[in-house]
């Protein structure tokens, strides 16, 4: 699937970004005198299987430069079990196709630069290599390799990186100045601890369409989008590739995600890791914290990649708030509201025991019923434990009247956005009023109805959702200022296009070079998508996304095709 132009956000046009720049102006590949390719970028090329760098070197010879390459990497919703993961119990997340795409690109090697140019957020911003902090980094003690463990970020690591943040958008309102400093500080830890004082001379180019804090883990993605671009170019990783063992690509995975959570920590402060696993992975997980001792985190290779309609309410909301209420509410209805986070931990449980049941069918309407119903279980209680809203009881109310799905809020509540999985096509057996369906007469969807030909070509058990029942509830949810997004949920993890060059159906020779400035013109989602060679396909003989040139690591498949 693609996800549908409905996107709001604003589309960043390149222009207009604020420009920060500590020591150089910034300075893109288009704009650099061409130098002779440095033996030590050759020597970066990863090893994503095919030959990947012939078309573009083919296309480019006159231009010795490296190729940019890109990296994506999914949000995120929690399917089951918020809230009550924060008391203890089981939470089921999966990745969501909406993704965050990051573009690299390599300058001549006589600057000493590196840029990030994040148009989401406004944000731009250039250091000199050579001044950043790279001894504190590299001291005896402090040094890391690209396989460890980080699960706290150093003080003084921060510290030393204080300066070089302090000159990120100095003159902008404190509270966009946040933003700025929490993703230019990810990056640089990321880039202190991973790269090198003679690191290529890069821009890192982020756009992404996933809205940013409506709790759909924008924040992890982009992590995962700079951890895998630097491991990549640090050739710490294999692949990704086709038919590669599913063990080496979750070993791939496994490095990509520890430091995709030391980038969230930068952001985040004290992440519980659910996000950032999800949006390495993809697919999806069950994660259970524990008081003492590591996570319980089972990948749950068998969810299956159904459709998913997600609405944001546009409401700003405080995940602090939201889980400070609950807390409240366990303190003065200890007996009740236990049972009621004990009751949400069983849903998550009895999904994971229905998906990893050795007989699970991901394509039988009675599992995804199961799925569904657990869904609706699941709001109901969000409801009892106070954290829904009513813009997402109106989101659900409109969503029930037609009857497509099962809504549930999903992460904290109290805005933020709402899902529903979508039901399948109805057989003849299942059609009528007796499947629960409500059909509102009175409206517009009177003529939609679920048991009716024209409803029952677009409840669909693919990946693409079209039809008149949501084509006249996008209106009802636009008028009403809600954003609605069609996406596919348990989708793949990090991906990699190495490198940035495409057909997208052109019959140019070699392809077509993503370069920096198509990246940041491209509008909207559909322009990223489409840019990035995102169209809708047959994959597995299944009718979903697919991403042309891309690669994954698929730990749940051998043969990518
Ligand atoms: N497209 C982007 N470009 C640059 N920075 C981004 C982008 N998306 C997210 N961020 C960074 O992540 C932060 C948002 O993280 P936050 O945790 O508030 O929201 P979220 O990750 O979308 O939601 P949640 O964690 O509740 O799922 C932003 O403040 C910004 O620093
Ligand atoms: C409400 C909550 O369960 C989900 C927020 O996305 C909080 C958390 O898990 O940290």
């Amino acid at each position: 699937m693609s996800a549908t132009g409905s996107l709001r956000k604003k589309a960043p046009s390149g222009r207009g970004i604020l420009k920060h720049t500590t020591s150089h102006s910034t300075q893109t590949p288009e704009q650099s005198p061409i130098d002779s390719m440095p033996a030590q970028l050759l020597s970066q090329i990863p090893q994503t299987g095919a030959p990947a760098t012939k078309p573009a070197m083919q296309r480019k010879q006159s231009s010795p430069m490296m190729p940019p390459f890109m990296v994506s990497s999914p949000g995120k919703v929690i399917v089951y079990g918020e809230h009550a993961v924060v008391h203890g119990k089981p939470a089921i997340a999966a990745a969501i196709s909406l993704r965050s795409y990051l573009h690299v690109s390599f300058l001549s090697k006589s600057h000493r630069t590196v840029t990030i140019r994040f148009p989401d957020i406004e944000l731009e911003h250039t250091w000199n290599i050579d001044e950043l902090p790279w001894d504190v980094f590299n001291a005896p003690g402090k040094k890391k390799h690209y396989y460890d463990l980080v699960t706290s970020l150093d003080p003084e690591l921060l510290e030393a990186l204080q300066p070089h943040l302090d000159v990120v958008s100095p003159k902008i309102p404190e509270s966009i100045r946040k933003i700025h400093h929490a993703s230019a500080c990810s990056f640089l830890y990321l880039f202190l601890s991973l790269a090198s004082r003679k690191t290529p001379p890069c821009v890192y180019t982020l756009r992404s369409t996933i809205p940013l804090r409506a709790g759909l883990g924008s924040s992890a993605s982009i992590s995962v989008c700079i951890s895998s671009a630097l491991l990549l170019q640090i050739r710490a990783l294999s692949g990704p590739h086709q038919d590669q063992p599913p063990q080496e690509s979750e070993l791939q995975i496994e490095r990509i995600n520890r430091w995709a959570f030391v980038g969230e920590m930068c952001i985040h402060g004290n992440p519980s890791g659910i996000d950032n696993t999800v949006a390495s992975g993809g697919k999806a997980v069950l994660y259970q914290k524990f008081k003492n001792g590591p996570p319980r985190i089972v990948p749950l290779h068998s969810f299956p990649e159904l459709p998913l309609l997600l609405v944001n309410t546009r409401q700003s909301r405080s995940t602090a708030v939201e889980v400070a209420k609950v807390a409240t509410l366990l303190e003065n209805h200890p007996i009740l509201t236990e049972n009621i986070l004990d009751a949400i931990g069983q849903i998550t449980e009895s999904a994971y025991k229905l998906l990893t049941a050795p007989d699970f069918d991901p394509e039988s309407h009675a599992s995804l019923k199961y799925l569904g119903d657990l869904v609706t279980i699941n709001h109901g209680l969000l409801v009892s434990l106070g954290v829904s809203h009513p813009k997402l009881e109106r989101i659900r109310e409109l969503i029930d009247h037609t009857g497509i799905g099962w809504t549930k809020l999903t992460g904290a509540g109290g805005g933020g956005c709402a899902i529903t999985i979508i039901k399948p096509r109805p057989t003849s057996a299942a059609n009528g009023n007796g499947n629960g369906v409500h059909h509102d007469h009175s409206s517009s969807e009177s003529d939609s109805e679920p048991d009716s030909p024209v409803a029952a070509s677009i409840i669909s058990s693919g990946t693409k959702l079209k039809h008149a029942i949501l084509d006249s509830l996008e209106v009802k949810l636009e008028n009403e200022g809600f954003e609605k997004f069609e996406t596919t949920l348990a989708g793949d993890g990090v991906g990699v296009l190495w490198p940035a060059v495409l057909h997208n159906g052109n019959e140019e020779e070699g392809g077509e070079e993503i370069d920096q400035e198509k990246f940041l013109r491209a509008e909207g989602t559909e322009g990223i998508e489409r840019l990035v060679g995102v169209t809708n396909g047959i994959r597995k003989n299944v009718e979903r996304e697919v991403r042309e040139g891309w690669k994954f690591w698929r730990p749940w498949e051998t043969n990518q095709n």
